[in-house]
């Protein structure tokens, strides 16, 4: 080690600063860089980890030093759900990611069909006044896709179009994204489970033939990197919008205005919608899937600022914090789409103020694809349908808690229910998601799972990201108790 290392809060001998990480290491390491500074050395284990937590750190890191930046460390849990490293998003700067980079930017097109699919689905529940689940519909449209892509066939109807797929994508991503337990954790239930989705998945493949020129595929992670980021992204936008009527109607009015009666959507309506696209802008800032973006590590010595970055450091790039930096947005917790208006700031990595799919070599390849399908889903989902709390709930009571792992999710992610009616017709409702009980029970699990995790190597952690709070899941960290 040598040089002029960044600042850091005080450590404690073997633990280092994890006991200051809590179950939102984003917030955490947030606070933390209020009082030791933007670039920030914490110590969590062998690998001493730099959180970077301003647009102009973060710009050193994905645009000035982004080749040295650019590989990934070795993290256990990675290792053993990719197969030591063969899927894009933590494989090691090198060759073999190249090509891998480059099949999978190649790959991925148009997924006009599977909107068509989500809105048939909503609408007929919407006719029939029943309850919709938003969530399942979110997870179903984008697993549709990136299923077509990847597998080269249909979601709905597989074998795999079930419950227990969003599960194994959920745990996965938990075991993925701890921000350094998954070094400490069992990781094998999540392995074996998401193994034997991907063996189905190869055996259907084998068993079904040749493919036909236009339904080639490709099999790699971009299987749990696609999935959930743009169906958690659609939650969060509804969230935002049904606690921002103003927001709500003004979108609609844009988009019913530009789409007239004509019935349907295309991607060249989309591309007219302004306030949709701030709406869209809005909501990744506030809350951006991935929170610390996938983590780097440097493969040389580097200056940041003033200090020396030695080789093989972890690099997090906050940019949950960045996008509440008070320095760069007014109010910054408010949800204001109208923020972005005359403002040139975009999403692809080269303002460093508004980083959700990260900056550099390693920027999301799946960035148009994912915007393309939020813009679709969420303009579709407003032209069509009507959105209104219940009677009895307020904007306020729609609960913005988080709920951790790759990406970062709403906690009423697992289990909410909307409802919608078509928009031309009469009563509409938008039900409350989660009941308080369900809602302390996630919370508790967590502080368990939290507090276990340091004290018991076998903690049921990743088990617990996937617990619906009732007492047939065995895992139930509370009822093991
Ligand atoms: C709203 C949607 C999405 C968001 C917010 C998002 C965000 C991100 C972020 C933050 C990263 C890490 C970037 C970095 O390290 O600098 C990433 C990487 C990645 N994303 Fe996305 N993503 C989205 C959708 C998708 C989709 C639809 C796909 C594929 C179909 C995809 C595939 C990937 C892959 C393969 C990587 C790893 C790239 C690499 O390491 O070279 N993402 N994404």
């Amino acid at each position: 080690k040598k040089g002029k290392l960044p600042p850091g809060p005080p450590k404690l001998p073997i633990l280092g600063n994890l006991h200051q990480l809590g179950p939102f290491p984003h917030r955490s390491t947030w606070q933390l860089s209020k009082k030791h500074g933007p670039i920030m050395l914490l110590q969590l284990g062998s690998t001493p980890p730099l959180v970077v937590s301003s647009a102009e750190a973060a710009k050193e890191v994905l645009k000035i030093h982004d080749l040295e930046c650019c590989s990934r460390p070795p993290l256990t849990g990675p290792k053993r759900l990719t197969y030591n490293f063969q899927d894009v998003a933590f494989a090691p700067y090198g060759h073999y990611w190249k090509e891998m980079r480059k099949i999978c930017v190649a790959e991925l097109f148009s997924m006009k069909k599977e909107v068509d699919f989500l809105i048939e689905s909503v609408s007929g529940s919407a006719t029939l006044a029943n309850p919709v689940d938003l969530s399942k519909c979110s997870f179903s449209l984008t697993a549709s896709i990136i299923f077509r892509i990847v597998f080269g066939k249909q979601f709905q109807g597989s074998e795999l179009d079930n419950d227990k797929l969003q599960k194994v994508v959920f745990e996965a991503e938990a075991m993925l994204g701890s921000f350094c337990a998954s070094d400490f954790l069992p990781l094998e239930s999540s392995f074996h489970e998401l193994d034997s989705v991907f063996q189905r998945v190869i055996k259907d493949h084998l068993d079904s033939g040749p493919t036909k020129d236009d339904e080639e595929d490709i099999v790699d992670d971009i299987f749990v990197a696609g999935i959930d980021t743009a169906a958690i992204s659609m939650i969060w936008e509804m969230a935002g919008l049904a606690r921002k009527p103003t927001a709500m109607r003004k979108a609609q009015n844009e988009i019913r205005s530009c789409v007239g009666k004509k019935g349907k959507l295309t991607e060249n309506d989309v591309s007219k919608l302004t306030y949709l696209n701030m709406v869209i802008k809005e909501t990744l800032r506030l809350h951006p899937p991935g929170v610390l973006l996938l983590p780097r590590e440097t493969m040389s010595q580097i200056k940041i600022g003033d200090y020396d970055i030695n080789p093989r450091t972890r690099i997090a790039v906050n940019v949950w914090a960045i996008g509440r930096d008070p320095d760069i947005w007014d109010n910054p917790e408010e949800f204001i789409p109208e923020r972005f208006i005359d403002n040139a700031i975009d999403l692809k990595g080269q303002h460093f103020e508004l980083l959700p799919f990260g900056g550099g070599r390693r920027i999301c390849p799946g960035i148009n694809m994912g915007m393309t399908v939020l813009e679709l889903a969420l303009a579709n989902l407003l032209y069509f349908f009507d959105w209104k709390l219940p009677i009895g709930m307020r904007e306020i009571d729609i609960d913005m808690e988080e709920k951790v792992g790759l990406t970062v999710v709403l906690v009423e992610y697992l289990v909410p229910t909307l409802s919608a009616t078509i928009s031309t017709g009469t009563s509409r409702s938008f039900q409350s998601s989660l009941n308080i009980g369900m809602k302390l029970h996630h919370v508790i699990c967590d502080l368990i799972c939290f507090t276990e995790s340091l004290n018991y190597v076998n903690s049921p952690i990743s088990r617990a990201y996937m617990c619906n709070g009732t007492t047939s899941n065995p895992y139930c960290p509370r009822i093991n108790r």
